[in-house]
């Protein structure tokens, strides 16, 4: 990490689970713990967090925005207007939205257009140091900007800037949301397993297990095709063979589909304040 970000000072405004999932991510990767600075609407959540990972809390907004260089505007987006509409930003160098659906657009509107703001969608997995992160800069956003933004992203996993705003309700189909449908796929392996008689921690550990080396051989081998990583472990006739037809008959293909296109529609829901 270069020694000029890790003396920014990284704020939040709401502390709550993607907040806490990039702070103790940060804080992990060795970021400084007294240059984090959290704020939110209840006290609880700021009263475990500066237990746990040693950050300054607040329950004061603007308390935030006067000292953080980089401000994660982290709260639902129903709750932005309100949460930021009234802050003096003018000591901030750069916003960095992580609501789902809120638009650039929308965003500066209710900052009157008065910091440079970014737009992201991260995940949950930034905790371990494993996030899959989206971003979005109008032509606004300057590139010493966009470094602190890179710092904070890179910090807690990869990134990837997109050059259409449109896409980032993809990216929060495909990154934002999608720990949820792979979590949701392992309870849903594990409970077969269960049904076939063994033990739920046994059928947990084989399922995770198998999840994070499938992952990992794709990740590490990125010349070699998903597909072709499939066909290895598919025996003609074998059982391997017998699931995917299943799960084909089942119509996996149309389900995937068909829940990206749910995801993005509601982020486009969410942008027109529905
Ligand atoms: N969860 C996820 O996996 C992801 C979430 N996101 C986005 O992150 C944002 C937050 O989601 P998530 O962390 O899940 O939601 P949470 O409800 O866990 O966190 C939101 C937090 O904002 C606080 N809050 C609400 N209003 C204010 C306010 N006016 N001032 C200060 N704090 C306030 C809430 O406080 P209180 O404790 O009082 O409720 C709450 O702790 C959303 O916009 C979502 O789209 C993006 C990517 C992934
Ligand atoms: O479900 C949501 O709306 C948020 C955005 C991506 C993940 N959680």
């Amino acid at each position: 990490m270069s020694n000029q970000n890790q003396q920014l000072t990284i704020g939040f405004i709401g502390a709550g689970n993607m907040a806490s999932a990039i702070a103790r991510g940060l804080v992990k990767k060795g970021h400084n713990p007294e240059k984090v600075i959290m704020s939110n609407r209840s006290a609880g959540k700021l009263e475990q967090l500066a237990d746990e990972l040693s950050v300054q809390t607040t329950q004061n907004n603007q308390e935030v925005c006067d000292k953080a260089d980089v401000i994660l505007l982290s709260v639902k987006p129903q709750m932005m207007a309100d949460a930021i509409s009234e802050l003096d930003f003018s000591t901030v160098q750069v916003a960095v939205s992580v609501a789902a659906g809120l638009t650039t657009d929308n965003l500066k509107q209710m900052t009157q257009n008065k910091v440079a703001m970014v737009r992201s969608m991260p995940n949950t997995p930034s905790i371990e140091l494993c996030g899959a992160t989206g971003l979005y800069a109008d032509d606004a956003v300057k590139k010493q900007h966009a470094e602190s933004v890179n710092y904070v992203f890179g910090a807690i996993g990869e990134f990837e800037w997109v050059p259409d705003e449109n896409l980032m309700d993809t990216v929060t189909a495909l990154a934002g949301s999608s720990p949820a449908y792979f979590f949701r796929f392992m309870e849903t392996l594990i409970e077969a397993g269960t049904k076939q008689g063994m033990d739920e921690q046994t059928a947990r550990n084989l399922v995770v297990q198998s999840a994070l080396g499938a992952a990992t051989l794709i990740k590490n081998h990125p010349d070699i095709a998903i597909s072709e990583r499939r066909t290895q472990v598919t025996s003609p006739n074998g059982t391997t063979a017998a699931a995917l037809d299943s799960l084909e008959q089942s119509g996996i293909a149309d389900m995937a589909d068909k829940a990206v296109k749910a995801a993005v529609n509601r982020g486009k829901e969410l942008s027109e304040g529905k």
